[in-house]
């Protein structure tokens, strides 16, 4: 099995790490260039009032300080890099694992790990990282603040103890709140989608008030929760600002006591109200930036979840292009995430240049079966094979080109004809999309249309009609020269013409010698089949010529007159 790639990404970015540390490390040591600077002019320069000193030092500390935001801005520079290269590892993994666990488990909102990438980004790349790096260096700081004076060094741990007590305070009372604004936020995006998807039901039956308070419902439990976290977040930050300055008060005042008292130099109690300010610089990020921390542990575990519930395809032996002999045996499909099988016990064999008919009544099963031959659905049980292999021994890309599908509410994706008829694929050959418009008996229709195969045709295809749709459909499914076509009520929408161009298209695929199903209530469709297969209540009632199938009184006909 292939190393998860989520790993790798992550592997790779701990060398960023790394370098990060060591840019930190630098731009941490040049930090003592401001305490160092005053030391000098408080102790040295002011008593030996030699200007040409002060001169030198401020012009030294000046270099180094410019050197040391050169360093942060190129710290800044290679992280966006990292993240974006990281990004990059990671991206086209979780759309495809988000594609397959939302087959797996319909409801489980896994696209949201698509949302995961960016947030985990941004805390990589942003000041989250910084902080983190920069946190090792407070006992450093505060080490040295004891260089000064034991008591200015306690001052400082206790002062950065509080910062840090109020940091992990602030997590425990907002982290249930985030969290559950988090899948608040998950769901009204969900339900927004879903409606918009369905605006013109919406609007032509009115549902708008209805379904803008359910969205209100949802929104204010994430506006809810994300001020109840806020709110004690804010009210630990504000605790929090009130220590640092605090702190920074009595510092001076405890410096200022022991330079009275001779015990510290007077230029020690601005160094070392400095020093103090560097030990709790990272703590006070920590605390700023807890948010995007606890957005990004979300956004991994999620992210980590996916990668593991959907681990990376088993590279498979390449088979040969397949003749596209369907065989079918002891078949048992149910719908994802649940048990009960919604068809059972299927067996079938279609060879190529064969067309078979799948009839039966509403809910029999027919667009379940239809989903286990193409292998969106796996089977409960029994098998489907593609010339003698399972269709789970075949890679599942390459498994797709050598069927053609057409679903029973077609499907279209936004973009234009072309795309849709190539299914996207980037070196699509203008040739092979006019090829297999023209199979499909829609060139003409294309043609017709304002911008031909260019016309964009909008979200789910919206800007073509019911029929014009399904026949762009048919196209799609016979794009690429597949072995095997499945088509699920192909002439739902479609008008005489239409039909009767269908009717040649499944024809003229016979006669290519492409194993051919579809699923269909149409008598002069089910014609063109050599075989039907009758399904009711998910079992199959027959199987056999259509000739003897569609006589008086054979199943068929029975059962479309219980229909
Ligand atoms: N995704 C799903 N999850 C759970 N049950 C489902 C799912 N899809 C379909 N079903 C159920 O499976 C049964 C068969 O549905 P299916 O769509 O396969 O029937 P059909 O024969 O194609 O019907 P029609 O001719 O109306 O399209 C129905 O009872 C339906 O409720």
């Amino acid at each position: 099995m292939k190393a998860n790639p989520f790993r790798q990404a992550l592997a790779t970015y701990r060398t960023i790490i790394v370098a990060t540390m060591s840019f930190s490390i630098v731009i941490n040591v040049l930090m003592f260039v401001s305490p160092l600077y005053m030391l000098q002019v408080y102790d040295r320069v002011l008593h030996s009032r030699n200007e040409m000193t002060l001169m030198m030092l401020t012009l030294i500390a000046l270099t180094m300080l410019a050197l040391c935001n050169l360093l942060e801005w190129i710290r800044s520079r290679v992280l966006m890099r990292a993240g974006m290269r990281f990004d990059e590892m990671i991206a086209t993994g979780v759309f495809s694992r988000v594609i397959t666990s939302t087959l797996r488990h319909p409801q489980g909102r896994s696209e949201f790990a698509l949302m995961d990438i960016d947030r985990l980004r941004e805390f990589l790349t942003g000041y989250g990282l910084v902080a983190l790096c920069d946190l090792p260096w407070m006992p450093i700081f505060l080490a040295v603040c004891f260089f000064f004076h034991p008591l200015i060094g306690f001052i400082a741990t206790g002062g950065a103890v509080i910062v840090f007590t109020l940091a992990i305070a602030n997590e425990f009372m907002t982290k249930k709140e985030l969290f559950r604004a988090t899948i608040a936020g998950q769901g009204a995006i969900h339900f927004s989608n879903s409606t918009l998807m369905n605006v013109e039901v919406v609007r032509a039956l009115g549902m708008e008030d209805s379904l803008c308070g359910r969205w209100n419902a949802l929104h204010r439990k994430v506006i809810e929760s994300q001020a109840l976290a806020s709110d004690r977040s804010a009210a630990l930050l504000s605790i929090s600002r009130f220590v640092r300055m605090g702190l920074q008060t009595i510092i001076l005042g405890a410096g200022a006591y022991l330079a009275l008292e001779a015990a510290i130099s007077p230029g020690s109690i601005i160094a070392a109200s400095i020093m103090m300010g560097r030990a709790l610089q990272p703590v006070d990020q920590v605390v700023g930036q807890w948010k995007q921390f606890v957005s990004a542990r979300q956004a991994y575990g999620r992210l980590s979840k996916i990668f593991l519930e959907v681990p990376e395809e088993q590279r498979k032996l390449s088979l040969p292009t397949p003749s596209g002999t369907l065989s079918v045996e002891q078949l048992a499909v149910a719908a994802p995430g649940t048990k009960a099988p919604l068809v059972h016990s299927v067996t079938f064999r279609v060879n190529p240049g064969e067309a078979v008919a799948i009839v039966g009544p509403s809910g029999a099963g027919k667009s379940s079966l239809a989903r286990a031959l193409v292998g969106i659905w796996s089977p409960a049980a029994g098998t489907v094979r593609l010339d003698g292999s399972e269709l789970q021994h075949w890679e599942t890309d390459a498994l797709g080109q050598h069927f053609g599908y057409l679903p029973q509410n077609v499907e279209l994706f936004s973009g234009t004809i072309a795309e849709n008829i190539s299914r996207f694929q980037e070196a699509a050959k203008p040739e092979a999309i006019i090829e297999a418009a023209k199979l499909a008996r829609v060139h003409q229709l294309i043609q017709n249309l304002p911008d031909g195969y260019d016309t964009q045709i909008g979200v789910g295809g919206r800007q073509l009609s019911g029929g014009q749709r399904q026949r762009v459909g048919l196209a799609r499914a016979v794009y690429g020269n597949p072995s095997v076509i499945v088509l699920d009520e192909p002439n739902a929408n479609l008008d005489d013409e239409g039909e009767e161009a269908l009717n040649q298209v499944v024809l003229a695929l016979k006669t290519m010698g492409k194993s051919v199903l579809f699923v269909s209530h149409k008598m002069s469709l089910i014609a063109m089949s050599g075989k039907t297969l009758v399904l009711a209540q998910g079992r199959m009632q027959g199987y056999g010529a259509t000739r003897d199938i569609l006589q008086p009184k054979s199943a068929v006909t029975a059962i479309h007159s219980a229909d």
